[in-house]
């Protein structure tokens, strides 16, 4: 396993980051505004700050792909958050195109509906590392594990351990620090779905620790955190961290509740589940078009 120490934020970063925790509110708010006057707007966030964001669609699975890029470093090193297979070209154009060098492919978890384009990004362009948890057991160049910081340029995405759609979940927030986007975002995968979650029902679910991990790790975040799902049926595109803990209409109840409506959801399984679930388990290093449960 090649661990992240390469990518842990440094302890300068980090001191910059718990001093700015233990400002009080007002101080912060003048802080952030002071930094909102020297710093670049972002491209299509609220956020002020050096990021460059876009969130991207594949429509078959309803599946969002995030790019991130810090555009003040001058190599502008980019990431992609959960890419889909047949979207990958689309991904490869955007980020030519703004110029950026995209260093990293990461996946939320294993995916069960859709092959992930992380195989497909590391043939087509030269020096990406895939990434995934550790906790997944799947293949990638890289492992992450809850507490862990990946940077880009000057901003990094801390990993928070959300198990429970499947054993080895994450969600990916940006950094807590002047210097980082605010408000914070949250990328959650399936843990955290717009007024929604991810389904508990196959590959190591459990809606308990569902449950749990929403509440800890995502429902603990500032209320204005943007959460970005890595699905949405329904046409909503971001949501806060607030308004799920108001209107979510599965995780504002209590546990057992939610329990029961996990266990009655009677989804049909994904359609692409038995060829998507081993591609992703090689992180999409693949070729689908041959028989999924043969070794490469
Ligand atoms: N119909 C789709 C699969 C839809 C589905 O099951 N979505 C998953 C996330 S992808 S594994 C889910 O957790 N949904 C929760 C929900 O409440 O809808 C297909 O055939 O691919």
């Amino acid at each position: 396993m090649l661990r992240l120490n390469h990518l842990r934020l440094s302890i300068f970063n980090a001191c910059k980051v718990s001093n700015y925790t233990n400002l009080d509110f007002a101080t912060k708010k003048q802080f952030r505004s002071q930094m909102a006057n020297y710093t670049t707007s972002s491209s299509s966030s609220s956020s002020s700050s050096n990021l460059l964001f876009r969130q991207l669609f594949e429509k078959e699975s309803s599946t969002y792909t995030y790019l991130l890029a810090d555009l003040t470093h001058p190599d502008k090193p980019a990431l992609l958050v959960d890419p889909v297979d047949k979207t990958v070209d689309r991904d490869i154009s955007i980020v030519e195109e703004l110029g950026l060098k995209l260093i990293y492919a990461i996946n939320t978890h294993v995916h069960a509906d859709h092959v992930t384009g992380t195989g497909l990004l590391k043939s087509k362009v030269e020096g990406v590392k895939s990434m995934i948890s550790k906790a997944s057991n799947s293949k990638a160049d890289l492992f992450v594990e809850h507490g862990d910081k990946i940077q880009i340029g000057n901003l990094f995405l801390e990993v928070r351990a959300t198990p429970g759609h499947t054993a080895g979940c994450v969600t990916y927030v940006t950094g807590d620090g002047l210097d980082q986007p605010q408000p914070r975002m949250a990328f959650t995968g399936d843990a955290l779905l717009i007024r929604g979650c991810g389904r508990t029902d196959f590959q190591g679910g459990s809606s308990s620790q569902l449950y749990k991990s929403v509440h800890s790790q995502i429902f603990s975040l500032p209320k204005d955190t943007l959460v970005y799902p890595a699905h949405d049926y329904k046409g909503f595109t971001v949501s806060t961290v607030g308004e799920e803990m108001l209107y979510n209409p599965r995780l504002t109840k209590d546990e057992e509740t939610f329990k029961n409506i996990m266990e009655n959801l009677q989804l049909s399984y994904p359609k692409m589940i038995d060829v998507a679930v081993p591609a992703n388990m090689v992180c999409g290093l693949q070729d689908v078009t041959k028989d999924p449960t043969k070794p490469l």
